[in-house]
């Protein structure tokens, strides 16, 4: 029974999924303490967030069972990822649920900046009929600049064509043929600062987006410029930002996230009649809570599953068609890396793996974590799809992917390249339809077999009488051969054994092994 732990306040609905499934077990405790998490966390296998619980790395530490976190939602900046990365937690978000609820959102707050609708309503409310005081703007005919062209800031885009705006765009990555299709003009930040009339930003907080709008843009602002931040606080200085409206350059700004939330009672926003607050409230409709509850259930569930998922934060995102072509090969890709990683001796330095067939035009980025799981894991606590990688490099074993030009006699080919201090090994493998996975090539002798359970390599010279007397050795101390292949390169010359045993030798029995003529080395392993 896996256990989930939910500790913000989440959708009922949306997590239904996670409350219908039979093998998963939901508890709530939503506004828990960093303590109060480190003391509990060790009983669940998955942890589901919005922004407020603080994911540390001290609670990932202490999630001895932590397999995934979920983030309902789209920021991830309440995660260590770096620690869930070294521990090999997944952490996924829900990237799209919640685009339409803070694109609407941002709109609310333009036209609320636009109108003064938040100071009018208060007057109003306060028993004055004021007329005079809140003359706004129309958006119509306006510049809008945006800064980030990704999901919000396109939805954004196209909102404002239809109430007439014109569009400056920035992002690092929009293309002129993106920007084309959704009518807007790819700008600087600086083009935007200069030219627009209302700018609003939509980027993740990084340390390149940090303060993307300081001193120096609003000082070449146009004069009554109103801008808006319903993206991550600290993307707009906030303190340049007072001083721009209390310089009369920002004639309004509207900020629905700040550098620390909740903001101290001081926070200058607070007292400030130009600037109109919301308290993080972007994602906050019911269709997106309920959107965004539902896309990291079945996330959740699949990776508590074991089965392949899409939006894991810290790996790269797999295109659904890649993952169709690529995941009949996991298995053979981790069986080769467990292979080599138990018949190889000595520190591992290099991992060579080189795609033939129909892998050659394929991105195999994730099968081959699926291989250099499989040879770290030999070694290695811990290790999985998600931290593999990380594992290598922090042990600085290097990996080289090749991919084949030349034509081979299987459809499909996989060959690892193992090398250590000690030696060099080599191992094939293919995907044989109607017969699975095979191991095609051990060293420089091809082989036929299916990697499965207790398993011996046995090196040898190709003499009469060898095959004969490992099975009386093996037999006589109760180990039955299941299969056995055998192969050469030349007769009578160096020659290999591959058995598949019904249950593992003891050492005894292996020492023996060694110790008969022409025996020149026994591996023994487990796939
Ligand atoms: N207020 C709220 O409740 C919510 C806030 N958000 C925030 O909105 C942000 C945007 O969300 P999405 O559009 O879904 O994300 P997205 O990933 O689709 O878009 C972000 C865009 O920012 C761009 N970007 C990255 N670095 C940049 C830079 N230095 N300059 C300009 N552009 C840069 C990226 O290329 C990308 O296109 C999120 O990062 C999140 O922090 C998201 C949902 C709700
Ligand atoms: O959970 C929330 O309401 C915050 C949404 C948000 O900021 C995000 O998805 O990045």
């Amino acid at each position: 029974m896996f256990k989930v732990l939910v500790s913000d306040p989440i959708s009922d609905q949306g997590i239904g999924l996670l409350y219908e499934a039979q093998d998963v077990e939901v508890e709530k405790k939503t506004g828990l303490s960093e303590d109060e998490l480190v003391a509990i966390i060790g009983e669940y296998d998955a942890l589901l967030v919005r922004s407020q619980t603080k994911v540390t790395e001290r609670i990932m530490n202490a999630g001895d069972r932590l397999k995934v976190i979920g983030r309902a939602g789209v920021g991830v900046d309440n995660i260590d990822l770096e620690a869930a990365t070294k521990r090999g937690i997944v952490v996924i978000n829900a990237p799209d649920g919640n685009t339409i609820a803070t694109c609407e959102h941002t709109f609310a707050m333009m036209m609320s900046v636009a109108r003064s609708i938040p100071q009018a309503y208060k007057k109003t409310v306060g028993g004055e009929w004021d007329r005079k005081t809140f003359v706004g703007v129309e958006l119509r005919n306006k510049v809008l600049g945006v800064i980030g062209m990704g999901r919000i800031g396109s939805e954004v885009a196209k909102r404002a064509k239809a109430f007439g705006m014109d569009i400056l765009g920035y992002d690092p990555f929009l293309t002129e043929e993106r920007a084309e299709k959704i009518g807007v003009k790819l700008a600087t930040v600086n083009e935007i600062a200069q030219q627009a009339d209302f700018i609003t930003v939509h980027t993740p907080l990084t340390p390149e987006t940090r303060h993307i709008l300081g001193p120096a843009q609003f000082a070449m602002m146009k004069k009554g410029v109103r801008v808006i931040n319903c993206a991550r606080g600290g993307i707009i200085d906030e303190a340049a930002l007072v001083d721009a409206v209390n310089q009369g350059i920002v004639a309004g700004a509207a900020f629905d996230v700040f550098e620390e939330e909740p903001p101290t009672a001081d926070h200058p926003f607070l007292n400030n009649p130009k600037i109109i607050v919301t308290p993080h409230l972007g994602a906050s409709t019911v269709e997106a809570q309920e959107n965004v509850a539902i896309d990291v259930s079945e996330e959740v569930l699949h990776i508590l599953r074991n089965e392949p998922f899409k939006n894991a934060v810290n790996m790269p995102a797999v295109p659904a068609n890649v993952l169709n072509k690529l995941q009949p090969y996991f298995d053979l890709g981790e069986k080769l890396g467990r292979f080599l990683g138990q018949i190889t001796e000595g520190a591992i330095r290099e991992i060579v793996i080189n795609y033939a067939g129909d892998l050659v035009d394929v991105d195999t980025t994730p099968l081959t974590r699926y291989i250099v799981r499989g040879v770290l894991g030999n070694r290695l606590e811990g290790v999985n799809i998600v931290n593999a990688m990380h594992l290598a490099k922090t042990r600085e074993v290097n990996i080289v992917i090749q991919k084949a030009t030349a034509v081979t006699s299987f459809t499909n080919l996989v060959t690892v390249t193992l090398k250590t201090k000690a030696e060099e090994r080599v191992a094939a493998g293919t995907l044989l339809a109607g017969y699975g996975d095979r191991i095609v090539q051990i060293d420089q002798y091809p082989v036929d077999f299916a990697p499965a359970g207790s398993m011996m390599l046995i090196s040898h010279n190709d003499k009469p009488g060898i095959i004969g007397r490992v099975g009386t050795l093996l037999g006589s101390n109760d180990v039955n051969i299941a299969t056995m292949q055998v192969g050469r390169k030349v007769v009578g010359g160096s020659a290999i054994m591959v058995l598949t045993v019904d249950k593992p030798a003891s050492q005894d029995v292996l020492t023996e092994l060694a110790k008969l003529p022409e025996i020149v080395g026994v591996r023994q392993f487990t796939i």
